[in-house]
């Protein structure tokens, strides 16, 4: 398996403008300097208002750094949105933190998967993509029969079906209960096992617990990286 990083970020600042601010801007990020690796669960932690959401936005490729270099999967990103939205679309699953932010209601699961893979110009086997999430059996509900819980694992198995080599997650169990939190938990760790790489923010302690690493952030700075065995 190959050592190279899915992300490099390279001295990244966000400024966010703020007339009201006495510089007319708001540090969102500040020199954050990190490698992703390409493989297991990175969690995003910090208290709010630290920068999670900012960095998961660059690591999205929606927010583009007001300074410092990004690349992903071994290519420098510009500027350009044509350019971002292209890698995007082709590289990078995103799963929201609202569920049905991530779904399209009138569709089947079944249809849901299908309609990512063809975004991706691919073909799904739902079955199979149904069965490694822990919803096995579900292909011809419609997604409002589905719990929250549900939903957002249909959400990561349709970016399993757009192939996508990285997953981005925004706090994916803050809307729902204990016992579907844990579920989510466990399918994000499936997914990891089957080798996809994972990068979540949280406030979720059992996410952190999760982390194969907690990248730790406080007002836009990177203060800590560690990694679990
Ligand atoms: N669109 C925006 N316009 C102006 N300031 C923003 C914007 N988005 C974020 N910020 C500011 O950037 C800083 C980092 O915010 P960010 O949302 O990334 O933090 P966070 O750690 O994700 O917070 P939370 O846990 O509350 O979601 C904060 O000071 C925030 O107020």
């Amino acid at each position: 398996m190959s050592d190279e990083p899915i992300y490099r970020l390279r001295r990244v600042g966000v400024d966010y403008p703020l007339p009201t601010a006495r510089d007319g801007r708001v540090t969102g990020l500040d020199d954050v300097t990190l490698d992703v690796p390409a493989t297991g669960l990175t969690v995003l932690a910090g208290p709010s208002g630290s920068g999670k959401s900012t960095l998961l936005r660059v690591l999205a490729l929606f927010q583009p750094p007001t300074r410092g270099r990004v690349a992903f999967a071994g290519a420098a990103v510009g500027p350009s949105p044509r350019e971002r939205r292209a890698v995007r679309r082709h590289g990078i699953g995103l799963v929201f933190q609202t569920p049905t932010d991530n779904l399209l209601p009138t569709l089947s699961v079944a249809d849901n998967l299908h309609a990512a893979a063809q975004s991706a110009r691919r073909r799904a086997d739902s079955e199979d993509l149904l069965t490694r999430m822990g919803l096995a059996g579900t292909g011809r509900w419609r997604i409002p029969a589905l719990s929250g819980g549900q939903q957002q694992r249909l959400a990561f198995a349709c970016a399993l079906a757009r192939g996508c080599p990285v997953v981005l997650a925004d706090e994916p169990t803050s809307q729902l209960d204990d016992t579907s939190a844990g579920h989510v938990l466990d399918a994000i760790t499936r997914l990891v096992n089957q080798g996809v790489p994972v990068v979540t923010t949280s406030h979720d302690d059992r996410v952190v617990e999760r982390g194969d690493r907690v990248v730790r952030l406080r007002a836009g700075r990177l203060t800590d990286q560690e990694e679990h065995p």
